[in-house]
């Protein structure tokens, strides 16, 4: 963990070391990702099949890649009604927050008379990556699926790899409680190549979002242009802006639950109080005694982590802005003075009782959010990665009669002889041309 102040002389070069480390993976996969895609245009099933059996240490055959019904109802069958309930609330709740996103369509008569629009419709079918590898993630299921099914997409298709051929039950339930249409057991770049090119089991689909892992989002690059994607989501973020009124051991906890993600993932303690910093710093170091992921949290806190000691409350607005964390938690008395400064974050959670984990469950909004920066001109997924927009214009003579001319004269600029004359002849051109 590096601790600096910005009362100190190398503060400025220090912090421009900690914005430029290289968080992704540095090992280059684009070569091993386009062969697999390649392979899966080429051999469909076959290459999926192939490729799950090799990464997932399972004998995968195309019969066994859609999940069926029977298995759907047989892992609900084990799943404790507690957990049920929790996943229950947990969809009820993301939900709602997505129906209130719907935007409504656009109509407007403008000064010539021509009748604008704007139309939302929704994609005909999106594939949704859920990561499997090191770990099952239930919530994701629930936070790619529903605004797609809150937006009105007709397929929704999910792919999750099953390793030793293990399928989390809770995946499933999650899956079925989001409305999930399709569920594949395959992961990495030989799902990604299945959804956006299709195979014999698996029907194309138009969109595909999700996160995963270095190979899963260099197929999504790969794969940019035959279907849409959504960004790409890497190791979790979370900078902690904490006042010293606040718990130690909260925030501890706070920073932890993001390191515990990934080796590479990024937790910052930003505050105004160096015995604060202190205390957080013992609270890491205890809480990481008794951590089941205390190996991975504290390759990340070590690694990656921070505290940064400011000056004043502007001057944590500042590094935050720099950062752009994909998670911010404000904790201090006013936390809305000091969102009101904040221009860059991926999501937002105000004030001591909202951890940062209660947004990856139950809050409402999105967990699947921009990192690595990006949050600078990208946002979380909701409800608009599922719909697109359709302009349309309705007018008639008279309109035409209005902006015509105009329209004429810019085409003749360009040289567009065609263009100008499928305006001209509807209009009465004897001043005109
Ligand atoms: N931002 C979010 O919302 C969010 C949510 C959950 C998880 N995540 C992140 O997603 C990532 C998930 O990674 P993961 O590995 O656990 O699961 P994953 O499902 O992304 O990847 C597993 C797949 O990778 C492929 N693979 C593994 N080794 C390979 C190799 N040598 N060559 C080719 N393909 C190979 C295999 O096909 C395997 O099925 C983690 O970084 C996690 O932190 C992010
Ligand atoms: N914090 C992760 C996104 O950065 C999402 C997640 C899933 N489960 C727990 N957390
Ligand atoms: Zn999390």
């Amino acid at each position: 963990m590096r601790r600096l102040s910005t009362q100190d002389e190398g503060f400025a070069a220090s912090f421009a070391g900690l914005l430029d480390q290289a968080r992704e993976t540095t090992e280059t996969v684009g070569p091993q990702v386009t062969a697999i895609i390649d392979a899966v245009r080429a051999r469909g099933d076959a290459a999926v099949c192939d490729y799950t059996s090799r990464f997932d240490r399972v004998t995968m055959t195309a019969d066994r890649l859609a999940v069926t019904p029977a298995e759907i109802a047989a892992a609900k069958a084990e799943i404790a009604p507690a957990l049920m309930a929790a996943l229950d609330l947990a969809a009820t709740r993301i939900e709602a927050f997505h129906r209130a996103q719907r935007p409504q369509d656009l109509v407007m008569t403008d000064a010539a008379g021509y009748r604008l629009g704007m139309r939302w419709s929704a994609l005909d079918a999106v594939g949704l990556y859920v990561p499997g590898g090191k770990a099952a993630y239930p919530s994701s299921v629930l936070m790619n699926a529903i605004p797609a099914k809150v937006a009105g997409v007709g397929r929704i298709a999910i792919c999750v790899p099953a390793p030793d051929g293990v399928l989390n039950p809770l995946v499933l339930a999650a899956a079925e409680r989001a409305g999930v249409t399709e569920i594949y057991r395959v992961g990495g770049a030989q799902a990604i190549a299945a959804l956006a090119y299709g195979t014999a089991t698996i029907p194309p689909v138009d969109r595909i979002v999700g996160p995963g892992n270095a190979y899963v989002a260099e197929a999504k690059r790969q794969v940019f242009g035959r279907v849409g994607i959504d960004g790409i989501a890497g190791p979790s973020e979370v900078v902690v802006v904490a006042d010293a009124e606040n718990d130690p051991t909260h925030v501890a906890l706070d920073l932890l639950a993001q390191a515990e993600h990934d080796e590479s993932s990024q937790s910052i303690l930003i505050t105004d109080d160096a015995a604060f910093a202190d205390a957080v710093a013992q609270a890491v170091a205890d809480a990481l005694k008794t951590l089941p992921r205390a190996a991975i949290a504290q390759a990340s806190w070590d690694k990656h982590g921070a505290i940064l000691l400011v000056a004043d409350w502007s001057e944590a607005a500042d590094l935050v802005n720099r950062l752009a964390p994909e998670h911010l938690q404000v904790m201090m008395a006013e936390p809305q003075g000091f969102f009101a400064q904040v221009r860059h974050a991926g999501a937002v959670f105000l004030g001591r009782f909202v951890p940062e984990a209660v947004g990856d469950y139950v809050a409402g909004p999105n967990h699947v959010l921009p990192t690595g920066r990006t949050a600078r001109f990208a946002s979380g997924l909701s409800v608009f990665d599922f719909i697109k927009r359709t302009t349309w214009v309705e007018g008639d003579a008279a309109a035409l009669a209005q902006v015509g001319p105009a329209a004429v004269r810019l085409a003749e600029t360009e040289g567009l002889t065609a263009h100008a004359q499928s305006i001209a002849i509807r209009l009465d051109t004897k001043n005109i041309l």
